[in-house]
């Protein structure tokens, strides 16, 4: 499979998960390279804005920031090896993310059965941006899916970010919950669109902050809550920059 690389290694740390539904929840992550999408602040650009591609970045004008090396970045691993590194941590609970997981969705199936199977790992948590359809053998290994589609303020193109009958699957799985990243107030409208087209029940929508820093973070939560308590739908801060700060593998 095609890992996130850290140092050498795949790109899997023990931490709290500091987003969405689970928040708070100590886990192991798993983070996958590659994304089908290249949203402009995405802050995991290592998985996805190679040398040679098109795609603007927030940080293109910040000197010194680069595209990436698909070599440098990845790391090649066999379902062994991320057994091995996964069961090193003695904790039951896993989230995989990206980039975008359910790109290597056949793979990853085959490793979470694994995990399951050899009894290394209990729960298991998925973060997707609703692009891609899980096939059934994934599905099946899944405890949940933290869905987190795209709005306009993440620069991709609509036919791309928004997949209406994946979004409309992921609005009727049990497992889904939906977390928007809020960049302004009017985010709202359009988060109240997708819910309505899809149908998406207003107990399973979560709205986040964009922000990779507290000021950020700090700044946008002032209207986001607020919004939260006008609308019903549950807050969610990311606990892990204002614990551990933006950094990698954390
Ligand atoms: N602690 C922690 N929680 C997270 N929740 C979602 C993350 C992600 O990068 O997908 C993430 C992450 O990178 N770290
Ligand atoms: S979908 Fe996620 S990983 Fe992909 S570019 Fe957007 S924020 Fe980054
Ligand atoms: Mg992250």
């Amino acid at each position: 499979m095609k890992i996130a690389k850290l140092s050498g290694n795949a790109e899997i740390f023990h931490t709290i998960q500091g987003e969405g539904k689970s928040s708070g929840l100590p886990c192991i992550f798993l983070r996958l390279s590659l994304c089908n999408l290249h949203c402009t602040w995405c802050d995991t650009d290592y998985t996805w804005n190679w040398e040679g591609t098109p795609f603007s970045h927030v940080n293109d004008t910040q000197p010194g920031y680069k595209k990436f090396s698909k070599e440098e970045q990845i790391l090649e691993a066999g379902i062994e090896y991320l057994l091995e590194e996964i069961s090193k941590f003695n904790c039951p609970n896993l989230v995989v993310t990206g980039g975008e997981p359910l790109m290597q969705q056949k793979d990853l199936a085959v490793l979470l059965q694994a995990l399951r199977e050899e009894k290394i790992i209990e729960h298991i948590e998925i973060e997707t941006n609703g692009t891609l359809m899980p096939i059934a053998d994934l599905d099946l290994q899944v405890d949940q899916y933290n869905v987190s589609p795209k709005l306009t303020n993440s620069g991709n193109p609509d036919k791309l970010r928004i997949r209406p009958e994946i979004l409309d699957w992921f609005a009727r799985s049990p497992k889904a919950n939906f977390k928007f990243v809020c960049a302004a107030p009017k985010d709202l409208y359009e988060i109240e669109e997708l819910i309505r087209s899809f149908g998406i029940p207003s107990n399973k929508v979560i709205l986040m902050p964009l922000g990779t820093s507290i000021d950020s973070l700090d700044e946008r939560e002032k209207w986001l809550t607020e919004i939260c308590k006008n609308k019903g739908f549950r807050f969610s801060d990311r606990m892990h920059i204002r614990l551990f700060g933006n950094k990698r593998g954390v």
